[in-house]
């Protein structure tokens, strides 16, 4: 049965010595190539939140500017300082607030504080010299940060009845005459609801930002508007260590934990200038969103690397695999035809491997292979030669010598005795001496061929020369008489009709001598004694059996 143990175990030698340092490679190359790409795409994600964050403070400081303007150009319309107190300036009011939803009130003071007019006629008539909107503005203009102003009773809609309701942003011109005095105080009231508007406009403008929250930051750090969705939880502190609010900041976005355990990626708008609104009023825009939702993304590429690494890995494990049965494989069909060969199969070891070394290999095998059958026949015709007899082809006398002495030892074991036939036959002599003797040969070898016949395959024959044969019987003591003499008479029996040799019948007989060994009795012992057996038989007549007798 072909052996492949050898083969087997060399196929995951190399599968271990190709694949695991191969893998690990690969693996090692996946997990850096994964640590780089998750590096760039949490800065991917986290800069496009600081977009989110910048376009907010950059619109928040463009709208606030428009409305800076519009206060500005209402204020330039003020040709005579009596114009603001009049019915046509309280309709321009009215008009810029129908037209302006930011607006939600505008009136005119004089300069001693004094409201002449006023959109919708609120609060005209009153004083707002305790008004930081008039005092701050009589020189210029001045923009107040967000505060709450009870006096306006405001009808601008839903808005104003939620959590902005009276809460306001003031936007106040002062106007000089031209001998730079005061003549009076042009006072706007920004809503802040519109504010929250124009934040919550730009967190929902946002395809696929899902959980994004806006925060607007005052000069303090107080938390001015919360723009996310209603529905989303979670509580909100400001990073104390994280430089997020100071200038010249190099990051722009981290990674936070809030108190209650949510974990957010936090950015913020960089600082603007001084000479920006919001630069002047000091606020920030804060952008974050639930981490696990803003790395859903880096997740994905996580486990996308890992089927990809798994991948690869079984890829290289499948080609180590193809690769290591393409070697192993050759050397396997070497083996198991080497191994029929050793079992007596005629086979040729197989090439054609595509492998210049297992060719090799399987090259020289055979080589070896046939020398040593040559050398195997050599010994055996050797063997051949030493042990038969060349004239006929029976075994010879070393050959029986060698016989005797296996004989003996296996009589020793099984309790049989031997018996010794010295046969020679009668009349030879003639034979060479009228015909010739290549006629002699002839009828030798006739006579071996009759002879082999007529004893049993378990029976050897010799010849030990000239006309004179061996055979050596082995029987149980009880019928080791009767078996010798069936094949005495057989022998005798080979040449009653006479040998035919060269066109002629030929009347050549045979005489025995008989020699049975006692327990224990080698045949070397016995071979004389059949000799001298076989002399009484010639002696007493010839074509005949003669036992040897101890008194002969
Ligand atoms: N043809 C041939 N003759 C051989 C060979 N070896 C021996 N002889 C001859 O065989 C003869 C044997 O002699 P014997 O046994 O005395 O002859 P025989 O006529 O059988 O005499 P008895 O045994 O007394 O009957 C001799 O003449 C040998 O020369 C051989 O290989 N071939």
């Amino acid at each position: 049965m072909p052996n492949f143990v050898v083969s087997r175990s060399l196929s995951t030698e190399l599968i271990l010595r190709m694949a695991m340092p191969l893998g690990a490679f690969a693996l090692a190359l996946m997990l850096l190539m994964g640590v780089l790409a998750e590096q760039r795409e949490r800065q991917f994600i986290g800069n496009s939140l600081n977009g989110i964050a910048q376009r907010t403070a950059t619109t928040l400081d463009y709208q606030l500017g428009e409305r800076v303007q519009d206060v500005i150009q209402l204020a330039w319309l003020a040709t005579t300082p009596d114009y603001f107190d009049s019915a046509a300036a309280r309709r321009l009011f009215d008009n810029k607030l129908m037209r302006q939803p930011a607006f939600a009130w505008i009136g005119f003071a004089d300069a001693q504080g004094l409201l002449l007019s006023a959109s919708n006629n609120q609060l005209t008539g009153r004083s707002v010299t305790d008004w930081p909107d008039f005092r701050e503005a009589r020189h210029g203009l001045h923009v107040a940060d967000l505060h709450a102003e009870p006096l306006l009773d405001l009808h601008a809609g839903s808005a104003a009845h939620g959590p902005d309701s009276g809460r306001f942003l003031g936007i106040s011109q002062g106007i000089l005459s031209e001998q730079m005095a005061l003549e009076g105080v042009l006072i706007s009231k920004v809503r802040w609801a519109w504010i929250r508007e124009l934040v919550d406009d730009l967190r929902t403008g946002h395809d696929g930002q899902v959980g994004l929250e806006i925060y607007l930051i005052d000069r303090h750090g107080k938390v001015m508007l919360v723009s996310r969705d209603p529905e989303v939880q979670g509580s909100f502190t400001l990073p104390a260590s994280s430089g997020l609010l100071e200038p010249g900041s190099p990051r722009v976005w981290q990674e936070h934990a809030e108190a209650d355990g949510r974990r957010y990626l936090m950015t913020w708008s960089a600082q603007p200038p001084d000479t920006s609104l919001i630069g002047t009023l000091g606020w920030r825009v804060i952008v974050r969103q639930p981490a696990e939702i803003a790395l859903g993304p880096v997740r994905t590429l996580r486990l996308q690397l890992g089927v990809a690494a798994g991948l690869l890995t079984l890829g290289i494990l499948l080609l180590a695999w193809i690769q290591a049965r393409r070697i192993s494989r050759p050397l396997a069909r070497i083996a198991a035809t080497a191994d029929a060969i050793a079992h007596g199969e005629s086979r040729s070891i197989p090439t054609g491997s595509h492998l210049e070394e297992v060719d090799s290999l399987a090259r020289a095998l055979q080589q070896m292979i046939d020398s040593l059958l040559h050398s195997e026949r050599e010994r055996s015709q050797l063997h051949h030669l030493a042990h038969r007899d060349t004239l006929t082809g029976l075994h010879n006398r070393r050959a029986l010598e060698l016989q005797m002495e296996t004989a003996a030892a296996r009589v020793g074991r099984s309790g049989e005795q031997f018996v010794v036939f010295a046969l020679d036959l009668d009349g030879f002599k003639q034979v060479n001496d009228t015909l010739g003797h290549a006629a002699g040969d002839d009828l030798l070898r006739e006579v071996a061929r009759r002879l082999l016949k007529a004893v049993r395959r378990e029976e050897m024959l010799a010849r030990l020369g000239g006309d004179e044969f061996v055979v050596l019987m082995m029987s149980t003591p009880d019928q080791l008489v009767s078996h010798a003499n069936i094949v005495a008479a057989r022998i005798l029996a080979c040449f009653e009709d006479g040998i035919r040799v060269d066109g002629q019948t030929l009347q050549v007989g045979c005489s025995i001598g008989a020699a049975a060994g006692l327990q224990g009795e080698l045949p070397e012992t016995l071979l004389p004694r059949a000799d001298e057996a076989l002399y009484e038989a010639k002696r007493n007549g010839r074509g005949r059996l003669a036992w040897w007798q101890a008194s002969s």
